[in-house]
């Protein structure tokens, strides 16, 4: 029996990772047709590659696939051939790339038609676009004629898939191995929009056929995806690269997780799906994510946030779907101001959005790219989203400032030595509220107190300065202060208590013998020596630990100086 074939036009992760997978299992000869010159030549001339279907740390398999043809899509008589031969084609490009594929297969079918005019051939869309299909076929109808329309209507089956498989940037050790590798999550089902099809849908073991796409695409689309973006864009504002330490972060992690909680109970009363089977869809969600050997990064889930902005897509779409069920989209709204805020520049529509914020301003930004209309609803949706934007702001400065403390308290200890007098200047540099008689005062503090190790570490102390500076009892009003002084003494403790979680103790002998398995007599010339000698200055030693001192202490600041703020602005 003669093989079947597949045309799959975009030979990217998806074309390649997913589709080809799943087809040549199933024995499949495919054919791949894409616009990049040197990708076309290197599956020509490799002849095959690898895919990488990495189900959990240790559950790894790797296949090799190697029955396919691969055509530039310039290769017109090739690729003509190719699909007067095929009954199936699969379109796995990004949505910016559907006009031109869809013009190009539209002729492409055409002349098909000459040649097998009653044999109908199927489509399938491999994006994540809500209701992909109208939106392509508006694109292959757009040039034909009324009768080749009414060919089209009856020949032509353009059907909506769900991609729920992952597939990010190999690692680089990967492509070294083999260039065409595909490094995937290894997910098998591929959902399909059951009534969609012309003539006989191909059987494929992993297909799923459903029968109501569109509640389907919600539930997908409004989960795996709003979660990625929600994990992205809030994990960018906290420096995270990867979204397995967005969802390690129990900041960033609470925001996806009350962003899904949110979902849940807005398709449970659209779709009429039950609470124990959005429980178990959601648990699939957060597993799906959570692959560290898959490594997906915030920059692809981020990627194109004009696109992931707008009105139907996974962060607009599920807040308004909230809103209908008179559901509070709080976390979902946190995670739309945060990617107004996301700016990478060399993400092309990460650049358009940003010069729309500089000349439009941000309120008409949003309206426009989130297709906000004039309803009292969508109104109040619209100056939410501003307020969560302009925290999100606030959020990544202040973050920025955190590594900054860090990076200048590493540094001090590492030159200059005196934790107390480093942690002081990082802190309060960054801060903005350095005093050199303060920092003078803060001399004697080194190693617990003039070296006697056995009183408080003097990076507390430095720290405990710091608060002091920004919430000081003055002495003009020796006898008053008193909000700030307890508002001082409730900073030092919760400092105090952070501190000790990662340290053990804030006195200096013990953090010694936590960090260098010993103590010190540091008043001896002798002992001091051994405390270098036990990596006292290392990367891992003292540095270390005033970094850490000084960007806790801005990072706890930041809640009281930031409504400090907002009262004097009252
Ligand atoms: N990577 C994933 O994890 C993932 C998961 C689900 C869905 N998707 C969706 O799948 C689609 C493809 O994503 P991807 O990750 O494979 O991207 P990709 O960049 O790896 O692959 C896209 C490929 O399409 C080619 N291409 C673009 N325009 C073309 C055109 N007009 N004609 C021919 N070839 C063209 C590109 O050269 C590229 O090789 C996107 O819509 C994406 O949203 C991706
Ligand atoms: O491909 P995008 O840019 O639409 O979205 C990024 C990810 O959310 C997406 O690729 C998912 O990983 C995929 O859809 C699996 O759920």
């Amino acid at each position: 029996m003669e093989k079947r074939n597949i045309l799959i036009w975009g030979a990217g992760r998806i074309g390649r990772g997913f589709i080809g997978d799943l087809f040549s299992e199933s024995g499949f000869h495919l054919v791949f047709v894409d616009q990049s010159d040197k990708l076309v030549e290197l599956l020509s001339k490799n002849g095959q590659y690898t895919v990488v279907r990495a189900l959990s740390d240790t559950v790894i398999r790797r296949i090799q696939i190697s029955d396919y043809d691969a055509f530039h899509v310039s290769q017109a008589a090739e690729i003509e051939k190719a699909v007067e031969n095929t009954d199936l084609i699969a379109v796995a490009v990004f949505p910016q790339s559907f006009e031109s594929t869809a013009v190009d297969l539209a002729n492409l079918i055409l002349k098909r038609r000459a040649v097998r005019p009653n044999e109908p051939i199927n489509i399938i869309l491999c994006t994540n676009l809500i209701h992909a299909g109208p939106i392509f076929k508006e694109y292959l109808w757009k040039r034909l004629s009324a009768d080749e329309k009414k060919y089209f209507e009856e020949n032509v089956g353009v059907v909506e898939s769900l991609v729920i498989r992952i597939a990010p940037v190999p690692p680089a050790c990967e492509v070294e191995i083999d260039p065409l590798v595909v490094w995937t999550n290894g997910y098998s089902e591929l959902p399909v929009e059951a009534n969609a099809f012309q003539g006989q849908a191909p059987s494929l073991p992993t297909f799923r056929m459903v029968s109501d796409m569109r509640s389907e695409e919600k539930r997908k689309i409004y989960t795996y995806n709003m979660c990625h973006a929600v994990l992205a864009y809030r994990g960018d504002l906290y420096g995270h690269q990867l979204l397995v330490d967005c969802l390690a972060d129990p900041a960033v992690r609470v925001e996806a997780e009350g962003a899904l909680g949110e979902i849940s109970q807005a398709l449970q009363a659209e779709y009429g799906f039950s609470k124990t089977e959005m429980d178990a869809w959601i648990q699939g969600v957060i597993e799906q994510t959570n692959n560290r050997t898959v490594g997906d990064s915030v920059v692809r889930s981020a990627a194109d946030p004009l696109r992931k902005l707008h009105r139907d897509d996974r962060l607009i779409g599920p807040a308004l779907l909230c809103m209908k069920h008179s559901i509070k989209p709080a976390h979902l709204i946190r995670a739309i101001g945060a990617a107004f805020s996301y700016n990478k520049e060399d993400d092309q529509n990460s650049r358009k959005l940003l010069e729309s914020i500089h000349s439009k301003g941000i309120s008409n930004t949003i309206k426009e790219v989130c297709g906000l209309g004039d309803t009292a609803e969508e109104m109040v949706m619209a100056q939410e989203i501003e307020i969560a934007y302009e925290d999100a702001l606030i959020e990544k400065k202040w973050h920025e400032m955190a590594v900054n403390a860090y990076k200048l308290g590493f540094e001090y200890e590492k030159v200059y030595h005196g934790c107390g007098q480093c942690v002081y200047a990082a802190a309060s540099e960054v801060l903005g509220c350095f005093e050199r008689e303060t920092f003078e005062a803060a001399t004697g503090l080194s190693g617990g107190i003039g070296l006697l190790t056995d009183c408080t570490c003097s990076a507390f102390t430095g720290a405990v300065l710091v608060i002091g500076n920004l919430f000081p009892r003055r002495r003009q009003n020796f006898g008053g202060d008193r909000e700030n002084k307890y508002a001082n003494f409730a900073l030092v403790q919760q400092l105090h208590d952070r501190f000790v979680e990662e340290f053990g103790s804030i006195t200096c002998a013990c953090v010694h013998q936590k960090k260098y398995g010993r103590t010190f007599n540091m008043r001896s010339k002798e002992e001091r020596d051994q405390f270098e000698a036990c990596g006292a200055h290392s990367d891992t030693g003292c540095p270390e630990l005033v970094g850490k001192v000084a960007q806790f202490t801005v990072e706890l600041l930041k809640p009281a100086l930031l409504s400090l703020k907002k009262e004097k602005t009252i």
